[in-house]
């Protein structure tokens, strides 16, 4: 009974699609029904390789021009780690050209690229290249801790995975292991359906080289200079990465060289164990599946870092654990108590040595290098953890114009990037963000570096600052986080996530950026106040001494009188202060030490900093940032107070000759930039 309800309901229902259909004969036919079975035919494995080829957005190939962006992004990030990791400095050359079968056509109408990158790393072993370059998810970072830029295992097989669905063309990859090893040459695809290489061509060639990995990829692309551009992503690239060459070949005009600054490699970042701190209790249960480890105890001290076997003991102690039980043994409750156990315990903070942070000094020059302002800070945070892994945030920031620059007429507005804000952009403040020293172009309103922008209370350190929203004013926010796991929102690696340990991180660097610039900005107000009265009353005491000569018949010391009110004058408008608070006496102001200040004369304060800057700007690449990348000398480790903040300062309009204070060191003034 109720089968033939159910029956004439189903009946009913079909009734009105096949009407309108048109068809009277289907609405007399029964709806189709699928059985279990039969949905249970349909199931299969998806490939990873499937799975990105529809979803190509998650891996940064949203659209032509992000697209190429992301294809060079990821040959230029292995090259560098490969090169770092070998101990070689990087020397990249980076190659778009562009491929039109028939008329040539301007690359800002092109279609078609060909990318191509070259270094001079260690190479890749031969059995290896096929899969690099036609499997996703295969590397050799993911399963190690250590700061590196890539992670995942996916890039660049993603990107001749994009090359080949939109062009049909296989990526060509030449590799030499040293200058006694010959080169080989490879043309691989993927065979999306297994996620396994295919290999096209493989043959022994000559190459100019005598070691290191070419890869050229052809892809849809579009070349657009401007925001988010390829252009745009190397000179911020080689903000972070002063001890990289880097030579640029545009599809246009000259070719580009970014010079080497610094002579040396960043320290090379250790491979560590995770930290216990914030592991999961998932991930816990895993690690005592998969561990190598005889003991529980020799498991924890073992597997994670910062745990002494006396540690271990203590831990299995408080968890009523036997340290020699059998770690695959632990299970349920038990498990769970050592957790929480070791998540109670008081355990030291994770070494440093699997981090190589930027450091203040180079972010400072950096800026400096790059943005034209008067005032510049850098500021290197403590080591923190988030989900056992640890991690800096450094910040900088650049505000106000440079003297010469407030007179000039406006530079054309820049081309924008994606959903980029158009009207109010100018007014506003820039954020520039880095991930392991990778500039991040994208999805800026998801990133937690952003969100802590955004969130810090700008006004309170004399910056406009509406509801929600960026501070105002001319100003380039900077933000590194370096990390052996840095968390991306998706797998196109634009975004950090938004953890409360990386947001809290962010947040304190940022409010001692803006400490710092708000006590610039009131000292200035405050100097340029006094200095206008000092001013005003210099201008009365030549007429002054004039009247009291006449009153004592003419045998007055005017000269003696003159200097003694100068220097009442001087004394009653914040005396030196005003001068140094200004830039007019050499030193920094004080409380922002480690100062540059540009006069009308030269570069005084840190005058080493500003002249090694200078020295690298090489004529082809003004404006490309490079800085020393060199621990502060006059930062003593672990000292992060006061007198330890670097800060430069530049006087919007100081013509002071002979400093008062500290005088910068003779034959080490320098020239301000534009001046030469
Ligand atoms: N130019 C190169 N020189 C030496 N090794 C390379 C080079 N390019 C790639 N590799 C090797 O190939 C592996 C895979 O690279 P791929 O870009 O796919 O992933 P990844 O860099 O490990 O991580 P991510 O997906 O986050 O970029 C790297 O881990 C590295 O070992």
């Amino acid at each position: 009974m109720a089968i033939a309800r159910a029956v004439s309901k189903s009946a009913s229902i079909a009734q009105p699609v096949s009407e309108s259909a048109g068809a009277k004969t289907a609405a007399a036919k029964p709806v189709q029904q699928v059985t279990a079975a039969e949905m249970g035919a349909r199931q299969r494995e998806i490939s990873v390789s499937e799975f990105f080829t529809k979803n190509r957005h998650l891996l940064g190939f949203d659209n032509p021009r992000k697209a190429l962006l992301t294809c060079v992004k990821e040959a230029v990030d292995n090259a560098l780690d490969a090169c770092e990791e070998a101990g070689i400095l990087p020397e990249v050359t980076v190659k778009l050209e562009v491929v039109s079968p028939g008329e040539p056509v301007a690359p800002s109408q092109a279609t078609r690229f060909r990318i191509t990158v070259t270094d001079n790393g260690p190479g890749i072993v031969r059995q290896h290249i096929p899969r690099i370059f036609a499997k996703l998810l295969y590397g050799s970072k993911f399963h190690r801790m250590r700061m590196s830029r890539g992670q995942q295992g996916i890039g660049i097989s993603a990107a001749g995975m994009y090359g080949q669905l939109t062009t049909g063309k296989p990526v060509k990859i030449i590799s030499r292991t040293g200058p006694k090893a010959t080169a080989h040459y490879f043309e691989v695809q993927i065979d999306t359906k297994k996620n396994e290489p295919l290999v096209h061509e493989n043959k022994q060639i000559e190459w100019n080289q005598p070691q290191g990995t070419q890869v050229a990829i052809e892809v849809e692309g579009k070349y657009q200079k401007g925001r988010a551009s390829v252009d745009e992503w190397l000179e911020q690239t080689s903000i972070a990465n002063p001890h990289v060459r880097l030579i640029y070949s545009p599809p246009e005009g000259e070719v580009k060289e970014y010079p080497r600054t610094y002579h040396e490699l960043p320290p090379s970042p250790r491979e560590i164990m995770p930290h216990p701190y914030g592991i999961e209790f998932g991930m816990l249960l895993k690690m005592l599946q998969d561990t190598k480890g005889h003991s529980v105890s020799s498991f924890l001290s073992g597997d994670f870092c910062r745990v002494s076997p006396q540690l271990a003991d203590e831990i299995c102690k408080a968890a009523k654990v036997s340290p020699n039980m059998k770690p695959r043994d632990l299970k349920g409750p038990a498990a769970e108590i050592l957790y929480q156990t070791i998540q109670n315990t008081k355990i030291m903070a994770p070494p440093t040595n699997c981090l190589s942070p930027i450091g203040e000094r180079a972010i400072l020059s950096g800026l400096y290098k790059q943005i034209k302002g008067e005032f510049y800070t850098a500021v290197s945070r403590p080591p923190a953890v988030y989900r056992g892994n640890p991690f800096i945030i450094e910040a900088g920031l650049a505000f106000g114009h440079r003297p010469e620059d407030q007179t000039k007429p406006k530079q054309p507005a820049m081309p924008k990037a994606e959903g980029e804000d158009d009207d109010r952009d100018s007014e506003l403040a820039r954020v520039i963000r880095y991930a392991n020293r990778v500039p991040l172009l994208y999805q800026q309103s998801a990133c937690s570096t952003f969100k802590a922008v955004l969130s810090t209370g700008w006004k309170n350190y004399g910056v406009t600052q509406s509801r929600g929203a960026l501070p105002g004013g001319p100003m380039v926010i900077f933000v590194h986080m370096a990390s052996v796991w840095v968390p991306f929102t998706s797998e196109s690696k634009e975004a950090i996530a938004d953890y409360d340990e990386i947001q809290k991180e962010i947040t304190l660097a940022l409010r001692e950026c803006g400490r710092r610039l708000g006590l610039f900005l009131r000292r200035r107000e405050r100097a340029a106040s006094e200095f206008r009265r000092r001013n005003i009353f210099e201008l009365y005491i030549e007429e002054v001494v004039e009247a009291c000569n006449r009153l004592k018949g003419g045998t007055l010391a005017k000269e003696k009188l003159k200097a003694q009110l100068q220097k009442i004058a001087t004394s009653r408008t914040g005396g030196l202060k005003t001068d140094e608070a200004l830039g007019k006496t050499g030193a920094g102001p004080e409380g922002l030490p480690h100062s540059i200040i540009v006069t009308a004369d030269g570069v005084e304060g840190e005058v080493e900093l500003a002249t090694q800057v200078q020295a690298s700007v090489a004529p082809a690449a003004q404006t490309a940032i490079a800085a020393p990348h060199k621990a502060d000398p006059a930062v003593p480790k672990g000292k992060k107070g006061k007198a330890s903040q670097p800060a430069v300062v530049v006087d919007r309009g100081a013509t002071d000759k002979k400093p008062k204070g500290k005088p910068a060191k003779p034959g080490k003034k320098a020239a301000p930039r534009g001046k030469k």
